[in-house]
């Protein structure tokens, strides 16, 4: 049987995102100069490096068994293939935006208007499901500068930090979606047991960076509110302590609110809050 394909961006933002994520989850592969493929280590799986934006024709077509690319490539692309998870990384919004002074109110004001974009479908549907019918500029990049060339009243393009917008003293005027890095795959898939295999994997990366492991001391009749702190994935590990009055717990914590989960322990009176990263995980 032919190898199982995986579709990465060969450059770009997201092409060192996939490559590492891969390899957390230990498909481990070493990419020639200009190579187009890569074979993976110790597995029936090739890696061929591929633009962006192609992956998810390229995916729906067959050519590639999984891909790893932007939702909001996949919902312009308009193509019938499955979405199997968050990557959770590539964050970012696409967004209606506007001159700074501008004097629309709404979008239905926005009847006659030039919107340049790369994102032609997504936003002629979001436009004419708000009641305009605007002219399309399709573009593949350097949008936010087409106002201030004169062929386009407002743009559509995909906001992270802000920042391109500020420098082009332009301001959201309406947010279309939010999207992140995504792992598709065929919806003929030939081989499946493999294709849940790379999915159990990339969970284990995905939620071990999402998440800390954190462990404390606590006395037994203020474990019930520690637990309402920490209730874990499932729930909590309770040991006992040789001090009868006092427990140990572990319990895993989104890594953006460890801080505040250990100043509540904290002021709960819990103590030896230790925090711990994790590597990798089945859960
Ligand atoms: N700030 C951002 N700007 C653009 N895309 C982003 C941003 N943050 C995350 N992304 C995601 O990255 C995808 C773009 O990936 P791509 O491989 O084209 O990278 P790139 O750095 O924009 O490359 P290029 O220089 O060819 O435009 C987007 O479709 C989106 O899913
Ligand atoms: O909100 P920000 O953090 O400023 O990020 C958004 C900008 O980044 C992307 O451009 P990119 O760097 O991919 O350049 P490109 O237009 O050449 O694709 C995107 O098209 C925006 O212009
Ligand atoms: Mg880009």
């Amino acid at each position: 049987m032919e190898n199982f394909r995986i579709g990465i961006p060969s450059k770009g933002r997201l092409a060192e995102v996939a490559t590492e994520l891969l390899g957390e989850a230990g498909l481990k592969f070493r990419r020639q100069d200009r190579s187009l493929f890569a074979r993976v280590r110790d597995m029936p799986i090739d890696i061929t490096f591929l633009r962006t934006d192609d992956i998810p024709v390229l995916c729906a077509e067959g050519a590639i068994d999984m891909g790893i690319t932007g939702s909001d490539l996949v919902e312009e692309a308009e193509v019938d293939v499955e979405t199997r998870m968050k990557l959770g990384v590539g964050k970012c919004r696409l967004a209606l935006c506007v001159p700074d002074e501008t004097e629309w109110k709404n979008v239905e004001d926005m009847k006659e208007c030039r919107v340049a974009t790369s994102f032609p479908n997504v936003t002629r549907n979001y436009l004419e499901a708000n009641g305009a019918k605007p002219h399309l500029v399709n573009l593949s990049g350097s949008v936010e500068v087409m106002i201030s060339l004169g062929i386009a009243d407002a743009i559509v393009d995909l906001v992270e930090t802000g920042s391109t917008l500020a420098a082009n003293r332009l301001k959201i005027f309406a947010e279309i979606g939010s999207y992140e890095t995504v792992l598709i795959q065929n919806k003929q898939m030939r081989q499946p047991e493999l294709a849940d295999r790379i999915v159990r994997r990339l969970e284990g990366v995905v939620i071990a960076r999402d998440y800390s492991l954190l462990e404390y001391n606590i006395q037994r009749d203020k474990l019930a509110e520690a637990e309402k702190i920490t209730p874990g994935f499932n729930s909590p590990t309770i040991n006992p302590l040789e001090d009868n009055a006092w427990c140990a717990v572990r319990a895993m914590v989104k890594r953006k609110e460890v801080i505040d989960v250990m100043e509540r322990l904290d002021q709960l009176g819990a103590s030896a809050i230790l925090q711990t990263n994790i590597a990798n995980c089945r859960l």
